[in-house]
């Protein structure tokens, strides 16, 4: 089953909260924190989480892009966040910030760069829910999906094939109509989307438009 999570990032800021609104049929709402220096952007604190927390009706989808997130972890999940991506690159100790998720009764992810190859959460997969691929550099949306990233996909959903292990594989930038359904092929089933949903002036009709292409991507005998 496909999850589709729509990423406020591409939404207009004056009106967070009317976009955190406009896609009640998403799985997630995605929501990238960035600290200013694990990437050089700045965007969402816990007081503007908690916010769209009341007017969204998905559950927050929160991606760290932020230094030293052990540091910060608990006031998201106060703020509201169900699910927490921290990345391999940032998490001093990421197996120990992976049991404190899950005390915290949050879903896990193991989020990374395209830089950092599939063995930086291989080892984790038993600790986390998800792993996120990151299919752009960090930082903005609205860039190019780089599509030697998809092999880390392909990569990633053998090695869970093989384990026998049940996890979601997040792909996270430059998804769009042209490029969804290549990503669902190689093996992801959670798609995070911003510029292509906010960028458009209908988010709930371009995110049914996506999550259909996806679909159609998973059944056989159909083509997109
Ligand atoms: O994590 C991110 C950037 O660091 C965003 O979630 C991602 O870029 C989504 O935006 P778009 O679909 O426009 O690429
Ligand atoms: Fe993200």
């Amino acid at each position: 089953m496909i999850w589709m999570a729509p990423s406020l990032l591409a939404a207009d800021p004056a009106h967070l909260g009317d976009a955190a609104a406009a896609v009640p049929d998403a799985d997630w709402l995605h929501i990238d924190v960035m600290d200013g220096h694990f990437v050089p952007n700045l965007t969402f604190g816990p007081p503007l989480v908690q916010a769209l927390s009341r007017r969204a009706r998905p559950p927050l989808d929160l991606h760290l892009m932020i230094e030293a997130p052990e540091r910060s972890v608990e006031q998201y999940v106060r703020a509201g966040a169900r699910r927490i991506a921290v990345h391999a690159e940032a998490a001093g100790h990421l197996h120990r910030l992976l049991q404190t998720l899950g005390s915290l009764g949050v879903e896990r992810a193991v989020a990374i760069n395209p830089a950092t190859p599939p063995e930086a959460v291989e080892w984790v997969l038993d600790e986390c829910e998800a792993i996120l691929v990151m299919t752009v550099n960090p930082g903005w949306g609205g860039q190019r999906l780089i599509p030697s990233t998809l092999r880390k996909v392909e990569r990633l959903r053998a090695t869970l094939d093989s384990r026998g292990l049940d996890r979601r594989i997040v792909v996270d930038g430059g998804i769009d109509l042209e490029t969804v359904a290549a990503a669902v092929r190689a093996g992801a089933d959670t798609l995070v989307a911003g510029s292509a949903v906010f960028g458009s002036g209908d988010p709930a009709g371009a995110l049914a438009r996506l999550r259909a292409a996806a679909e159609g991507a998973l059944s056989p005998g159909k083509s997109n």
